[in-house]
């Protein structure tokens, strides 16, 4: 990665502006957006770009320049209009109808080569009329710890927007929650879509009817396309939704990651997981995990995520009648629990090396690694890789055996629920063949990857940007959560 200050570069020859944009949201007119100018930075350093995401826009990422990145997304020279999206939401339980883009805009939207079609959409390109007291911008660690939360869980398998690129843009920013001054930066998201169940609840606050259907219709088309010809598409549209925020949640939970600020603001109609603000991994199963300092009731702590997800879909029920009868709402939430234990069942056999299964066995393992986990507090995620690092065939010979090799069995007492929890695992080895042996240690080693996107891993890596502008760390954690390493 190279740094790069801006150099002339023309709109002709920069592959990001010839791409073939689509204006599906911007033709749905403007009761959804304003038109906003982004706002001029001092200085332009690009410190991080998204080559893994270049080809899916038909883009070799060995032809697209620096520069190229820095014209499009840090001058954003070229392209119009740039739409602030309007919303509202619930945020910690209180209905905030002063929201929208305030520090953002959608930039421009793209069918990839998978045929889906994404949202370009800024965080930190200047303000808008939806920034109130806020200054528009995005620090520079904010950005970098937005970069990182992406490709930690896009590579953990939990479905979410990526950053198409991250830019420092030479502000100083005061921030209560940083030593301020702070540095600044533009972050580009790519992700499925930025509309919100906030912009649902927008047009029930202002009594739309016409404009809700028209934007469902909107996502239908575009996000539920399968749907469209079907005379329940409504209804199967939101028992769709259901499933796929049960999903996106028990991944989360299952790569023991903690969103922090659930507000409906930040969930996305195409049930895909955006905006890492205070998030945190967390460091030992704690059910009460609270990543934002200011959740002072623990609203969105680690074990609250399922039923606060449920809940907001529940409230999304009130603007969606308008078009969909509440009682095919209410049967698609009923199913909700349902698809989430599912996928956290599924999710989790396979960090404990299993496709799958018998259920009973399976719960039973389940809440017992649970109840282990708690007990003893051992590193959620360092407990996983020391399965997968130290698995044995041998394992199957005697309970003892489970784990001995590893780092963190000395001082597990029988108290915390291991020796019960080895005597189980022992016993459900023995229930596959030793030929199974390899495919359980491969499972092991694929889904419980070395590198946790833990706290004081992203705190070191900003340390050296912040104390020394180093940024090979940064690079380099990137490499490893990407790689799976
Ligand atoms: N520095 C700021 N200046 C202006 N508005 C801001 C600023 N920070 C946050 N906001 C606005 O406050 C609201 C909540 O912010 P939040 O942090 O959830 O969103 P965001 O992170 O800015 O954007 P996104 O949800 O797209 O990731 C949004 O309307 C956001 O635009
Ligand atoms: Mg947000």
């Amino acid at each position: 990665m190279t740094l790069a200050e801006t150099p002339n570069n023309t709109n002709s020859s920069n592959p990001f502006l010839t791409l073939n944009y689509e204006s599906a949201l911007e033709s749905l007119g403007h009761d959804y957006y304003d038109e906003v100018a982004a706002a001029e930075f001092p200085q332009h350093i690009l410190r991080w770009r998204n080559d893994a995401l270049l080809p899916r826009l038909g883009l070799n990422p060995q032809i697209v320049k620096d520069e190229d990145f820095i014209t499009a997304f840090g001058q954003f020279k070229g392209r119009k209009p740039l739409l602030a999206l309007r919303y509202h939401g619930y945020q910690f339980g209180e209905y905030n109808s002063q929201l929208g883009d305030g520090r953002g805009f959608l930039y421009g939207q793209v069918r990839a080569s998978d045929g889906q079609l994404y949202d370009f959409g800024t965080k930190g390109s200047g303000r808008t009329p939806y920034s109130r007291g806020g200054d528009g911008m995005l620090t520079l660690k904010g950005g970098v710890r937005e970069v990182l939360a992406a490709e930690a869980l896009h590579y953990l398998g939990v479905r979410t927007s990526r950053c198409l690129t991250m830019i420092e843009t030479g502000l100083s920013l005061w921030r209560g929650d940083e030593p301020s001054p702070t540095r600044s930066s533009v972050m580009v998201r790519m992700g499925s879509s930025h509309i919100r169940f906030g912009t649902f609840e927008r047009l029930h606050f202002f009594q739309r009817p016409d404009l809700t259907k028209k934007l469902l219709d909107h996502v239908i088309e575009q996000y539920y396309r399968h749907l469209v010809a079907d005379k329940d598409k409504y209804a199967l549209f939101y028992a769709e939704l259901v499933k796929r925020v049960a999903e996106l949640v028990a991944q989360w939970m299952a790569a023991g990651f903690c969103h922090a600020v659930l507000n409906t603001d930040n969930m996305s109609i195409t049930g895909e997981s955006f905006d890492y603000g205070p998030y945190a991994f967390i460091p030992t199963y704690d059910p009460y995990f609270t990543a934002a300092y200011f959740d002072y009731y623990r609203r969105y702590c680690y074990s609250q995520q399922p039923s606060i997800c449920q809940l907001n879909l529940e409230m999304l029920q009130e603007p969606l009648k308008a078009v969909i009868d509440q009682s095919n709402l209410e049967a698609g939430l009923a199913s909700f629990g349902e698809y989430y234990q599912a996928e956290y069942r599924s999710l989790m056999l396979k960090k404990l090396g299993f496709e799958q299964l018998p259920y009973p066995e399976a719960d039973e393992l389940l809440q017992m690694t649970i109840a282990f986990l708690q007990n003893s507090q051992v590193g959620y995620h360092q407990f996983f890789y020391e399965m997968a690092r130290t698995f044995s065939h041998k394992w199957r010979d005697e309970p003892a055996f489970v784990m001995n090799d590893s780092d963190i069995v000395p001082g597990l007492g029988s108290s915390t629920g291991f020796d019960n929890w080895c005597v189980l695992y022992h016993k459900i080895l023995n229930n596959f063949d030793l030929a199974d042996m390899e495919k359980i240690a491969k499972n092991l080693a694929v889904y419980n990857p070395k590198t946790a996107l833990l706290r004081p891993v992203i705190e070191s890596t900003w340390e050296s940007i912040a104390e020394s502008d180093n940024w090979q760390p940064f690079y380099d954690l990137v490499q490893k959560l990407q790689s799976g390493y």
